[in-house]
């Protein structure tokens, strides 16, 4: 995965990964009345050490007010043109299948910007048909309309993903967020996130088994007395 704009601009990925979660944490503060915040009451808001908080937005160019903090609206705006959110996006979303349904109802797509534009499938029996207000289309007639700044959102099965992408590639897009289990290849200037629940299903895992041996025998007493309720209730 490249992170070549974030690298052009100066900001180191982990950073821009971050922009997100701080804009949602100051959303909370604005709906709740708040004009400025401090860096320690933004980071505990956003779930980060406020040191690193600060260094992060100092890529911004955002410092705050000594004693006074961050103005709530000022740095929501700084932050949404640094993403790129003063832009509408538009949104491919290809494979229709159970996790594309899921994707094409999901209001909070276009509440962040992002306009659910393309449903796409290959599926005679699904292209055609209407699925959440928008048509599906197959990847032809998707080819014949202008993708500028074109986003696609691949969930298909891992066996198709990579065509997919080439496709999209060839189409002009630079974006593409992949659903799919698979490593895609792509040329250079193109960027590709990749959303894997089961991987970070597997990472909780890890700690959980990790924090259960730290606990040592105290957690086996837990997870019997777990048991021991669950068998109860049942019988
Ligand atoms: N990232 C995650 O956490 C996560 C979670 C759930 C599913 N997935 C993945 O998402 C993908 C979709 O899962 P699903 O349950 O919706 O599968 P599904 O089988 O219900 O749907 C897949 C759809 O893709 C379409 N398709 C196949 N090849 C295509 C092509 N070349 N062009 C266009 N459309 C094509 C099929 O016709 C089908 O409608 C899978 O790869 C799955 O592993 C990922």
């Amino acid at each position: 995965m490249t992170d070549a704009p974030a690298a052009r601009r100066g900001i180191p990925g982990a950073t821009v990964a971050r922009l997100p979660v701080y804009l949602r944490a100051l959303a909370g503060l604005a709906a709740t009345g708040v004009d400025t915040v401090s860096s320690e009451e933004l980071a505990e808001a956003a779930g980060v050490r406020s040191a690193k908080l600060r260094k992060d937005l100092s890529y911004l160019g955002s410092y705050g007010v000594r004693g006074v903090g961050y103005d709530v609206v000022r740095l929501r705006e700084e932050i949404a043109r640094e993403l790129g959110l003063q832009y509408d996006w538009s949104v491919a979303i290809i494979g229709m299948g159970n996790l594309g349904h899921a994707l094409a109802a999901y209001s909070g797509f276009a509440t962040r910007g992002f306009r659910v534009t393309w449903l796409v499938d290959e599926d005679p029996n699904l292209v055609g048909s209407r699925i959440a207000g928008l048509t599906v289309i197959d990847m032809d007639a998707l080819a014949t309309q202008p993708p500028a700044g074109l986003i696609g959102v691949i969930a298909t099965p891992p066996t198709a993903a990579q065509s997919v992408a080439d496709r999209l590639v060839e189409m002009g897009v630079h974006s593409i967020l992949n659903f799919a289990p698979c490593v895609l290849a792509v040329p250079d200037g193109v960027e590709v996130r990749k959303v894997d629940l089961a991987t970070e299903l597997q990472i909780l895992a890890f700690h959980e088994q990790h924090a259960r041996a730290e606990l040592g025998p105290l957690a086996d007493l837990a997870a019997v007395e777990v048991a021991d309720a669950r068998q109860e209730a049942t019988s």
